[in-house]
């Protein structure tokens, strides 16, 4: 199958593929997610118990504490991080977070990533050029 490439706006730049996992929910990095096992702790989160440590991290943006940068570093240094994020609409605190940790991030696709993904779909994400391509 040829790959389908959907322009956006690159974020923080680096290129990544992986597994897709979808939230429907923003995410308060600070207090949404424990640091140390990628796993969403909030009960009220749609995410609740699952672990975003190794995906394509797809979320309508980010929320709450300015500590959220640091936490997005500490997956990272903790080896739990994303290895890629995808936006709707990126605001600076996970824009930080990622550009400090080298993970890419794009957002602002051409088409809405909650309509074309399901969780578990192979893609991969370019933030220095700003697209996400679906390879299966
Ligand atoms: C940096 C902050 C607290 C700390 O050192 O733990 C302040 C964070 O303020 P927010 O209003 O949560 O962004």
């Amino acid at each position: 199958m040829v790959p389908i490439r959907i322009k956006g706006r690159g974020i923080s730049k680096g290129s990544a593929g992986g597994e897709v996992l979808l939230s429907e929910d923003p995410i308060s990095f600070l207090g949404n997610v424990d640091p140390q096992t990628g796993k969403i702790v909030d009960p009220d989160h749609c995410l609740f118990g699952k672990k975003i440590g190794g995906k394509v991290l797809v979320f309508p943006h980010g929320k709450g504490s300015t500590v959220g940068s640091y936490v997005i570093y500490q997956l990272f240094k903790n080896g739990v991080a994303p290895v890629a994020m995808v936006n709707l609409e990126c605001e600076p605190i996970v824009a930080v977070g990622a550009i400090i940790s080298e993970i890419p991030l794009v957002d602002g696709l051409e088409s809405n990533p909650f309509e074309m993904l399901k969780d578990g779909m192979n893609v991969n994400v370019d933030g220095k050029e700003g697209w996400l391509e679906i390879k299966d």
